[in-house]
């Protein structure tokens, strides 16, 4: 790749500049292999999934917080399973809930194909009913949130009692483009993302950080990443 000297230096970039900028850096430090690649292709909604820095970004993460359990809320197609789930150790586990059965069956099937069924499981259902049997399995050291927004406020509370001290709890889509901070939010989705934001913020056990997304794949948007104090 080639960046134009006209740019260099220079804050504002060309828009397709700036997507080669982050191809690149992304197919450095996150490249995908053919089971993540697989698992894109066969998709029914192709963006639906995080961004291979994202899932490189919560690998990372994991191995910084020596997670042996994680638990997913949204498997959708096991994407990010996947991402999460090669971070673990030998005897590492990674549950991951998902509501809808079909989707259940594809990210088993990934997961399958990633060779992670001895420790990622995904058990289907509604998310707040499938949380209360997790507690005789907990504590968790790593929770991603990333089912149906409007619940994100419950499920903070539910992390908060599966995780220990020195647990993550990520969230994706805070963001929404800004919707977030529109008052009121436009959306229930938003609106969801607005209330957990206030709370993660306001909580005395979280610390927290958020990191954008101004990617390729859905425009601006972004995650949270607390950790349990
Ligand atoms: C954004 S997708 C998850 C994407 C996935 N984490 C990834 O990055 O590859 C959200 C998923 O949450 C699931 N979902 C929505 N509401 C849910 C609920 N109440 N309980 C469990 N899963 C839910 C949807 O069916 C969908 O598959």
């Amino acid at each position: 790749m080639t960046i134009s000297p006209s740019t260099q230096g220079q804050m504002s970039y060309d828009p397709r500049e700036r997507a080669a900028i982050l191809r690149e850096v992304e197919a450095r430090f996150a490249p995908e292999d053919q089971v993540l690649r697989d698992c894109v292709a066969h998709m029914e909604h192709p963006g639906g999934q995080i961004s291979p820095s994202q899932g490189k970004l919560f690998q990372v993460l994991a191995l910084t917080c020596g997670a042996r359990k994680i638990l997913e809320i949204g498997a959708y197609a096991g994407y990010s399973g996947v991402w999460l789930g090669r971070a673990l150790p030998p005897e590492g586990k990674l549950i991951s809930l998902e509501i809808d059965p079909h989707y259940a069956e594809i990210a088993k099937a990934t997961f399958a194909a990633a060779g992670l069924s001895g420790c990622a499981e995904v058990r289907v259902g509604a998310a707040l009913d499938l949380l209360p049997e997790l507690v005789s399995e907990a504590p968790f050291d790593m929770i991603f949130l990333d089912a149906d927004k409007i619940n994100n406020s419950r499920y903070l509370e539910w992390a908060l009692t599966l995780s220990r001290p020195g647990a993550l709890i990520i969230a994706d889509n805070i963001v929404r483009h800004g919707r977030t901070y529109q008052n009121p939010p436009p959306d229930a989705s938003s609106a969801g993302a607005a209330e957990y934001t206030r709370k993660i913020l306001e909580h005395p056990r979280l610390v927290s950080a958020a990191l954008l997304n101004d990617d390729i794949y859905n425009g601006i948007d972004g995650f949270s990443i607390s950790v349990v104090k």
